[in-house]
């Protein structure tokens, strides 16, 4: 296994070049860049310590939630989810620890779906289409698998480290399998076609945890002009009085220090603390600050925006000894496997062993861009006896003990259908003008009527994978418990699955939003296409808070994309756009080095309107559903259901799409327990 050495130190100078705020997935890669210019001097600031050698085991990745290298944060109680979570809340690990989040994350490699970044450009963004994009991609790219690397679509001899799982349970490899059994190709799901199924490849190298810290900043440790400054919290950006940002406050061991900037900040905390440190320095909604007492410096959205990606559990049993049990996996002959060889099942993504891009009814069946992705996990709550997964996810115990508990002695797997383009949005908010208080975050899931629907009809394709004929030859069955607050209806009927998604409500951990990219005159955006904040000067936030509208697929390779732009256009270049021919998939062509161009004049690009009219919600006629209760805490789950129903009454109309579920869902029926 592949170990990090410490980088960081206790000395610093007055000022620099560049500071960057944050070392996560996006700051290490600003601060390597960066720093590739010997006269450039840079300070990368970073609130947590480094990573350890649990954080380096793939298989342990949630045993790091609610530790201190996480910031360990709640969401505000749900209004219209998160039933079965204590206090309503969703939990939000985010890493505080040099390579951020990317220490904490489940590894997956995925960089989303080509239409979601001509959408960004058509909404504004200009600069960030696919071509535009591509190349910083794979600028950063090291794929290991043969097969995979010569595609077309990827390349070898990045800092980033991506490879595959060595040694895939049972469970993983029927997985592809079901997706074939149901229509769905077997894809490099980085590839020319994106819906179809795999065993998915993440970032790990030699069989451990290839964080951004490992990948980008353990390759820059020895140059001088690069400063790594751990355990330091910036608590405030300082301006001159003409609105340049020319200096950060920040904490260390309970002192506070200030350090200077010649040429710019970058802000690269993250969703969460990017908002929170740029309202804290008097840049977002005026009112807002206003009401705290914030001066306020430029008068911006930021903190709307929130979009996150969510999921349901749709568990399952089998009845052979074949999936991922914590207390037979963790041994020591599997330790000496992962320590010696970087194999075994301590290598498996955190669990999740399965990646499958589906298309719901509601989704362009003539195009290639799936609305769901399934996650796979070669286990459930009970894996791990209730230990881990439930405390992190902060399941009630009724619902463990009501749903899971009566399955403790079988091996588990559980589909998850993640919901790709949510039309939900929450916000993020200061609580008090105190940079100690955390941020309050609010998602607002499932409030948007249309994404119930859509969740439905992705569970029934997830139960009809994991009753697909691949797995049915381990005895497979669907969990025949109900969920708290379900009881009332048809088990795996539409209104139980809506209720289901409801009360198991999780997050798979990709907030974005928060610091909208786009069009300088557009009202919603906070950063202009090359990421500088709009109303001040020397700042740019380059993290995946930019992100304009939700990417289809996991956020840890697109956050190091934007940092891979971001980094050249500081640099006054922009590699050429490139784009492999479509459907060149069995294409052997190795992909060149990247080759730069001039970089096009910056920034202010006005949004079509026609591109802008995507983004109004379009009501389905057929579906309506209820307006959301609006005071979360005072309702119990009992009485949101009472709301619905009585609603469902009064339109006289069914609240789900009741007729046409997918033919597979029929054929997976007949399997239903008793
Ligand atoms: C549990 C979990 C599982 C995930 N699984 C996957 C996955 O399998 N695949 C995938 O692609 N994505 C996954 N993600 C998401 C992905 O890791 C994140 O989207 C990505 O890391 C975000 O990068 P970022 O640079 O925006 O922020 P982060 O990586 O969170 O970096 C922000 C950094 O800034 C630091 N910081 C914040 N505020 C301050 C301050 N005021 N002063 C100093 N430092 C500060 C933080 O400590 C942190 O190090 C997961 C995330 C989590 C939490």
């Amino acid at each position: 296994a592949d170990h990090s050495v410490s980088i960081s130190r206790n000395d610093w100078e007055n000022e620099y070049d560049y500071i960057i705020v944050g070392g996560g997935s996006a700051g290490a890669v600003m601060a390597n860049r960066l720093s590739e210019d010997a006269d450039k001097k840079v300070l990368l600031l970073e609130a947590g310590g480094s990573e350890n050698i649990l954080s380096d085991v793939p298989l342990a990745a949630a045993t790091l939630q609610m530790t201190p290298i996480d910031w360990a944060y709640q969401t505000e109680p749900q209004e219209a989810s998160c039933f079965g979570l204590v206090n309503r809340r969703s939990r939000w690990p985010r890493g505080r620890v040099l390579g951020g989040s990317s220490v904490l994350n489940y590894m997956l490699y995925i960089r989303g779906n080509k239409r979601d970044y001509n959408r960004w450009a058509a909404e504004g963004a200009d600069g960030w289409s696919w071509p535009e994009v591509f190349p910083y991609f794979l600028k950063s790219e090291d794929n290991q698998d043969e097969h995979i690397a010569s595609n077309g679509y990827h390349r070898t001899g990045g800092y980033l480290t991506v490879s595959s799982t060595p040694d895939p349970t049972p469970i993983a490899v029927a997985f592809p399998e079901a997706g074939k059994q149901l229509g769905y190709p077997n894809v490099d799901l980085n590839g020319p076609l994106q819906t179809g199924f795999a065993i998915p490849q993440g970032t790990i190298r030699r069989g451990s945890r290839c964080s951004t810290s490992k990948a980008f900043l353990q390759p820059a440790r020895s140059r001088p002009n690069l400063h790594v400054v751990t355990f330091a919290y910036v608590t405030r950006i300082l301006f001159n009085e003409h609105r340049r940002a020319v200096g950060v406050q920040f904490e260390r061991f309970a002192l506070q220090h200030v350090v200077y900037a010649r040429k710019e900040i970058i802000l690269s905390g993250g969703s969460i603390n990017s908002p929170q440190l740029l309202m804290l320095s008097g840049i977002g909604p005026a009112q807002h600050l206003a009401s705290l007492g914030i001066p306020v410096i430029a008068d911006l959205p930021v903190g709307d925006n929130l979009q996150d990606h969510i999921y349901p559990a749709v568990p399952f049993k089998v009845d052979r000894k074949v999936s991922i049990v914590q207390r037979r996996v963790v041994t020591l002959p599997n330790l000496i496997s992962y320590l010696s060889l970087g194999r075994g099942p301590l290598t498996a993504f955190g669990g999740v062993e399965g990646l499958g891009f589906i298309k719901t009814k509601y989704a362009n069946a003539s195009d290639d861009w799936p609305d769901f992705q399934i996650h796979m996990l070669t286990g459930s709550l009970v894996s791990d006896d209730g230990q881990t997964f439930r405390r992190v996810q902060g399941v009630t115990k009724e619902l463990y003990e009501q749903v899971y508990v009566p399955y403790q002695s079988y091996d588990t797997f559980s589909m998850y259908p993640v919901m790709l383009r949510p039309k939900s949005r929450g916000h993020v908010r200061l609580r008090s003008s105190s940079p100690n208080d955390p941020p309050l975050i609010d998602p607002r899931y499932l409030t948007h009527p249309d994404d119930i629907h859509s969740m439905v009809e992705a569970m029934k394709i997830s139960i009809a994978v994991g009753l697909a004929p691949a797995y049915r030859e381990f005895g497979t069955e669907l969990f025949g418990t109900s969920f708290p607050g379900c009881e009332i209806y048809e088990l795996y009927s539409d209104p139980y699955l809506a209720c289901v998604a409801r009360v198991y409500t999780s997050t798979i951990y990709h907030p974005v939003g928060t610091c909208r990219m786009g069009a300088y005159d557009d009202p919603r955006t906070v950063v202009d296409p090359q990421l500088r904040v709009k109303g001040v000067h020397g700042l740019r936030v380059v993290d995946a808070s930019i992100i304009p509208t939700h990417i289809s697929g996991n956020t840890n390779a697109p956050a190091i994309m934007i940092a891979e732009k971001a980094a050249d256009m500081i640099k006054g270049r922009q590699l050429e756009s490139y784009e492999p021919e479509q459907g060149s998939n069995s294409l052997a062509q190795p992909v060149g080095p990247p080759r730069h161009r001039a970089s096009r004049n910056a920034a202010v690009i006005h949004a079509h309107p026609a591109a802008l009219a995507i983004h109004s919600p379009r009501q389905k006629p057929h579906v309506r559903n209820p307006p959301a209760p609006r005071r979360a805490e005072n309702i119990s789950h009992q009485q949101f259901q009472r709301q619905q129903q009585q609603q469902q009454m009064n339109n006289n109309t069914s609240t789900l799409p009741s007729a046409e579920s997918p033919s597979i869902y029929q054929f997976a029926l007949g399997d239903l327990p008793n």
